[in-house]
Parts: C-alpha cells; structure tokens; sequence
C-alpha cells in the first residue's frame, strides 16, 4: 500500500507551472489594459473599484505570461487579438485547444494571480480532506516518454481520513486519451496497428508510473465511424481475446497492471452479434470478463445503433486485486440508473469510457460523472477520445444538417472525480493524455458514513413506482389544481 503523504511544492507541480508559464503576478502586469477590454469590462459596471477590479481579472485573461526558458524573465504577449475578430465574435481554435492551451484549468492558470487561481480552483474543483489535491511526483521515465511523444501527462493524489480500524486502501489509477494515427482512407489493418503503436509508450508511461489500473477510451481500436452507417467498419470488430486485448495482456503481465479494454466486440459464437464491450484484463493477463454498453445513443450523429446491440451483461462489478471496479460506457452517464446499480452491486471506481463531441455535450461532461461519483459514493474515472475524424463519404442524420464527413471535434478532457465531491483538473481539449491518480478507496465507505445517502434513498418507493410504471396501464401521479380549468374572475 502506498502512504497518502502531502508534499509541500511537488517538483512536478512547479514544472507544470513554468511549461504553462504560470508565473507570479506582478502589479505592472496589470497596467497593459488594452482599450478594448477597458471599454468592454466598464461597459456593465459603474462603481470604480468594482471596475478595477473586472479589468485586472478580465485583462489578465487575455494576456499570456510566458517564461523566457533562457533568460528566465516574464514575457507577456497578448492574446486578445487572436480571441477576438474585428467584428468582435470569437474565433473558436480550430486545433481544439482553448485559445492556445491545453484546457480552461491551464487557462486559469496562467492567467490569474496564484491567489486567485487558488480560490477559482476551490470553487471549481473542490477541496479534498479540506485542501486542493496534491500533485503526485512522475518518474523520469514516464516523464520524458511524454515529451518524446508529445503526449499530457498529469498525476493527483486523493486522499481520505486516517481511520483507527482501517489500515488505508490506496490505488494508482491511470486513464488514457488518445486521437487515431492514420487517416480513416487508410487500410483497416494499418489503422488498429497506428493505434497500437501510437499507445505503446503511453501505456509504458502508466506501467512505469505504477499504474495499478488502466482504462482506454471507448472503442479504442478503432476510428468512431458510427455517424457513417457504414457496414464496413464493422471489420473492426474482434472476439473479447482478439488481437487488441492480446496486445494489452502483454502490459497487464509486464507492469502487474489491471487494464480495462473497451473494443467494438464480435460474438463468433453467437451467430456474430456486434456488441460495444469493455474487456476486464487482470493483473495477470488473465481475461477477468466484460460489460457490455447498456444504452446506445439515439442522439446527433452518434448512430450506433446502426452497428451494436443493447448490453445483455446487466451491472457487473469486477472484484480486482487493487479493487472493485465497473465500467459504464459512454452514454450510460446520462442514465442515474445504470450508474446506481454499479454502485448498488458495490463498486468502489466505476470508469467511463467515451466519445463525445464539442458541440453536443461538453456543457454536461464536467457534471455528470461528478454528479454520479457524489450520490454513489465511489470514483468515477470519465475518458474521452481528442481530435477530429474525417470519413471519406459524406452522411447525413435526419437533423437538417448539411451533410458532412466528420463528428465534430472530440475534447479529450478526461478527468477524476471523488466521493467527497472534488475532482482532478481534466487533461487537455485537444493532445493525447495520460491522467494518474491516487485514490484512498477508505474514502467511498467515509462519505457513504458521512452523508448516508444509501440509508436515506428510500428504494422501495422507487421500486414501488418503477414497477406500476412499466405497466401497459401506468397513470402518472399527477394533482391537478380544481381551479385550473375555471374561471376565477
Ligand atoms: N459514444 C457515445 O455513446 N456517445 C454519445 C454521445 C454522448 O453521450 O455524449
């Protein structure tokens, strides 16, 4: 078991820093207001301090701080123009970043005093025992595997209370987004093969980090070619122990790791059925079981329906040697439900594979898992996949839309979320990432204590109510108002 320790100024944490050039505030930094943020910001606001001080957070957040890595003094460059057009729209990044960085967290970063960066922090990400989490330190290897591949690379530690009966029960979790390696045109083969190779020194990164459980992305084999309703991309499906779970039994072996392998899966002996599964590999290599996708999106162009059918797996939870684990698959978060029965048949990390797009649903992406991981007591670790994948015929979803050739841009942005309602920064919008963290699993079992949402949930009126709701003759439980339909006057 590790020890849940505190560092004070994590060497990692300070690197981060000078890469986003996060340097410290100073007061002349301020006095750049260009004249268009001043017109803009005094526009609302009357009273003078309240002005000053918008300016100085408004400002300071279209300007970037960059350390000159030779002379190791603040550069400021602005980014205004760049955000804004002349017609005073903004121009959204076509490279998926937000205007230039990895992810809003990285935005804040660099932009705001450190003691204002603390306090948004707070508000946005919560406090974990009472404090912002801890970075974790990486090792060397894992380290230099990301800047040789150009790939995100971020660590956290959770922590719980110490307790008097409980020696603490600590994980490293590590998840991985990634964008497909060669264009969708190239032969099927040649495109899982990219994929392998291009997750390689990822993987090797988790596993030289001490991952002891690894998620991938939804269908992580495979470019997601469900908006096309293309048969052919069903090529891409294998048997659960099929070449891409071969390809990881080798890692799960080599680093004593737990990998969880969510592939696009063929039923050979069941008359070829197509499935959206996730595979349970053991530390061992061993092939634990899967859960297969339980509600198929009907939404945009996320036609898959077209492709798999509803999971027959129910809500299994997987006893691994570093812990209870479920896995809820992409458009399951949207469903209360599914994410209750992982929790109700005792899971301590439930994993939330995705694809996701922009467009449709990165208002609800930083809510959802949170949400569950709060209500449900356990961690919830969401992935999803970055970039944008172009298909070489043009589809069309019955929504209006012109027709086009691609999904959109997929946000990356995974990230961790904890029982105690806190959660990690997420990784970047638009790079592969490897996000690790260190959770006390003691912490489900203390919210659950704390809260004592599972005493108080009143099952059985549910239960009551479900049961006379799938009924053909179902009424809701509607009062109407006897005023409604009469004249009062
Ligand atoms: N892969 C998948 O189920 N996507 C649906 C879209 C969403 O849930 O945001």
């Amino acid at each position: 078991m590790r020890s849940c320790r505190r560092t004070k100024t994590p060497s990692f944490a300070v690197e981060a820093k000078e890469n986003q050039g996060g340097s410290p505030t100073s007061t002349s930094s301020y006095s750049r207001i260009s004249d268009r943020c001043t017109r803009r910001s005094m526009k609302n606001i009357s009273r003078r301090s309240e002005t000053i001080c918008f300016c100085r957070v408004a400002c300071r957040s279209f300007q970037i701080h960059k350390l000159d890595p030779r002379t190791k003094e603040e550069r400021m460059e602005s980014k205004d123009d760049e955000i804004f057009a002349e017609n005073g729209k903004t121009e959204i990044p076509k490279d998926g970043s937000v205007f230039g960085f990895d992810s809003l967290h990285r935005l804040l970063q660099s932009s705001l005093s450190p003691q204002l960066f603390q306090e948004v922090s707070r508000l946005l990400l919560g406090l974990n025992c009472g404090r912002a989490l801890d970075t974790i330190a990486i090792p060397e290897p894992a380290k230099s595997l990301s800047s040789k591949h150009d790939f995100d690379l971020q660590a956290f530690s959770f922590c719980a209370e110490k307790e008097s009966l409980r020696e603490p029960r600590i994980v490293r979790v590590g998840v991985i987004q990634n964008s497909i390696a060669l264009p969708t045109t190239a032969p099927l083969l040649d495109q899982k093969r990219g994929i392998f190779q291009k997750l390689t020194p990822i993987i090797e990164a988790a596993g030289s980090s001490g991952v002891n459980i690894l998620c991938l992305q939804e269908a992580w084999m495979m470019p997601f070619a469900f908006c096309t309703r293309e048969k052919k991309w069903c090529e891409f499906s294998e048997p659960v122990d099929g070449e891409s779970t071969q390809f990881l039994q080798d890692f799960a072996r080599k680093y004593n790791m737990v990998i969880i392998s969510p592939i696009l899966e063929r039923d050979e002996k069941h008359g070829q059925v197509i499935w959206n599964t996730a595979v349970i590999i053991g530390n061992h290599g061993n092939i634990i079981g899967k859960h297969r996708k339980n509600h198929i999106p009907r939404v945009g162009d996320f036609n898959e329906s077209t492709y798999y059918m509803e999971g027959n797996t129910g809500h299994p939870v997987f006893e691994t040697a570093f812990g209870k684990i479920a896995v809820n698959i992409c458009y399951g978060r949207h469903h209360p439900l599914n994410w209750l029965a992982f929790g109700l048949n005792g899971a301590e990390i439930v994993f939330n594979p995705s694809a996701t797009v922009g467009e449709l649903s990165e208002p609800m992406w930083p809510i959802e898992a949170r949400n569950a991981a709060i209500a449900n007591s356990y961690f919830v670790c969401s992935i999803n996949r970055v970039g944008t994948e172009i298909f070489p015929n043009p589809f069309t979803s019955g929504d209006g839309k012109p027709q086009h050739a691609d999904f959109g841009h997929f946000y990356g942005s995974s990230y961790i979320s904890s029982p105690d309602s806190s959660c990690t920064p997420s990784l970047s919008r638009h790079k592969d990432g490897l996000l690790i963290s260190d959770m006390d699993l003691n912490l489900c079992r203390q919210l659950k204590d704390k809260w004592g949402f599972r005493m108080t949930a009143r099952y059985e009126i549910y239960a009551d109510l479900l049961a006379r709701y799938l009924k053909p003759d179902f009424e809701p439980q509607v009062i109407s108002d006897p005023l409604l339909n009469k004249k009062t006057f």
